[in-house]
C-alpha cells in the first residue's frame, strides 16, 4: 500500500543533470563557486507598483482576487485566520533544521527519485547552474526524518513534528478557503455538480510542505536563490517571513519585489490553474534572490489536485470566443512533461485543434 499519494508525483531526476546532486554548505564561503555564479542576473524594478493585499473576508474578495490573478497572477491573502504565532514557531523550527551541520542534513538527504526531505531545490534540473538554496520538503509526519536529524532529542523530535503537523493543517484549511474564492472568480460556485467540490472533496487534494532557506551570499549580485520559475501546482501559498526576496515578474514592468506584510500569505497562481481558468489567471514567473546580511527562510504550501483528477478548462470559461486552449491533464503527466519542456510545458499541452 503507498501510504501517500504525495509520492508518486513524477518529480524524476534527469542521471546527468544537476538535480542529482546533494546541496554543498553553503555557510562560511568567501566567494560564490563557478558552478553557483550566475551573471548578471536582471536587476529587480524601482516601482511604486507591487501585488494587491487582499481581506480574504472582505465581501469583495472573490472579485478583488480574480482581479488579482489576471493582472499579477498572485496576491497577498490577510485574514486568513491562521495565527502569527504558529509561524514565528514554524519559523524557528526551519531555522533549527537548516542550521544544522551539514552532515546532520545530509543524513535525511533525498534519494534521486524521491518527493521528501532534505535537498536542493526541486526545479534545479532546469537550470544550468546551481542556485544558492537549500530545500526540506514534508507530506504529513515528518517524525523518520526528525528521529534521524535529532537522534538523541526527542523532546526536540517532537516540537519540530507537531509544528510542522499543526502548520500543514491551518495552511491547507488557509488555502482550501482561498481556493474556494478562487473557483467562485472562475464561475464555479460551492454547489457546482461538475467541478470543483465533487472532484476536490474527500481530502484528496494533494499538498506538500517546502521549507527553503537562502544562507547568507558573500556575493548577492552573482548568485541566485531560485531561479525564475513559474509552479505547476494549483497555487503556491508562500509564508516569506520579514527578509524580503521573493520577486514576481510583471510584463511591462520587470521583476517586482514583494514586500513582506507581517501573517501575510503569498498566492502564486501555478500552471494548473491556469490551465483550468482557460488561460484568464496567468500563472506567475517568479524568483528568490539572495543577500548578505540575512539568512532568510520561507514556507511555501504547494496545493493541487487528486492525482487521478484531469484537470481542463472549466466549462464557465469556454463559449464560442473562448475555445478551450488546453486538453486535459493530471498533475503528475503535467510535472513530466514540465520536466522534459520546461517553459513550453503549457505549450505541449495545448489543445491541438484537428
Ligand atoms: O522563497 C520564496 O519566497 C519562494 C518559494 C518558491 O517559489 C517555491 O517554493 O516554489
Ligand atoms: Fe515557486
Amino acid at each position: 500500500m503507498d501510504p501517500s499519494p504525495v509520492k508518486k508525483l513524477a518529480y524524476k531526476s534527469n542521471p546527468n543533470g544537476l538535480d542529482n546532486q546533494a546541496p554543498i554548505d553553503l555557510r562560511n564561503i568567501q566567494s560564490v563557486p563557478e558552478a553557483h555564479t550566475w551573471e548578471k542576473p536582471e536587476p529587480h524594478t524601482i516601482t511604486m507598483e507591487s501585488i494587491p493585499v487582499i481581506d480574504i473576508t472582505d465581501p469583495n474578495a472573490k472579485l478583488l482576487i480574480g482581479e488579482a490573478c489576471e493582472k499579477w497572477g498572485a496576491f497577498q491573502a490577510i485574514n486568513h485566520g491562521i495565527p502569527s504565532h504558529l509561524f514565528d514557531k514554524a519559523e524557528a523550527e526551519t531555522f533549527r533544521l537548516f542550521n544544522l551541520p551539514h552532515d546532520h542534513k545530509l543524513r535525511v538527504l533525498r534519494g534521486p527519485d524521491d518527493v521528501l526531505g532534505y535537498g536542493i531545490p526541486r526545479i534545479q534540473r532546469y537550470f544550468p547552474k546551481f542556485m544558492w538554496s537549500e530545500g526540506f520538503t514534508i507530506e504529513g509526519s515528518p517524525a523518520q526524518h526528525a528521529s534521524e536529524l535529532w537522534p538523541d532529542q526527542p523532546h526536540i523530535q517532537t516540537a519540530f513534528c507537531t509544528t510542522m503537523e499543526e502548520c500543514q493543517k491551518e495552511m491547507k484549511r488557509a488555502t482550501e478557503s482561498v481556493m474556494e474564492l478562487i473557483f467562485g472568480a472562475l464561475g464555479l460556485g460551492p454547489k457546482d455538480e461538475k467541478w470543483p467540490k465533487s472532484k476536490m472533496g474527500d481530502n484528496k487534494a494533494q499538498a506538500l510542505l517546502a521549507l527553503n532557506s537562502y544562507p547568507m551570499c558573500p556575493e548577492p549580485d552573482r548568485a541566485m536563490g531560485l531561479g525564475p520559475h513559474t509552479d505547476t501546482s494549483f497555487v503556491t501559498v508562500v509564508h516569506q517571513s520579514s527578509c524580503t526576496g521573493l520577486q514576481l515578474l510583471k510584463e511591462g514592468v520587470g521583476w517586482v519585489p514583494v514586500k513582506p506584510v507581517r501573517g501575510a500569505l503569498v498566492v502564486n497562481v501555478g500552471d494548473l490553474l491556469h490551465i483550468l481558468s482557460n488561460g484568464r489567471f496567468h500563472s506567475v514567473f517568479h524568483r528568490a534572490v539572495v543577500n548578505n546580511e540575512k539568512h532568510r527562510v520561507s514556507i511555501a504550501y504547494v496545493y493541487g489536485p487528486p492525482s487521478d483528477v484531469k484537470i481542463a478548462p472549466a466549462p464557465t470559461m469556454i463559449d464560442q470566443e473562448h475555445p478551450p486552449l488546453y486538453s486535459p491533464v493530471t498533475w503528475n503527466h503535467y510535472i513530466y512533461a514540465k520536466s522534459i519542456h520546461h517553459n513550453n510545458a503549457l505549450e505541449y499541452v495545448k489543445h491541438r485543434v484537428q
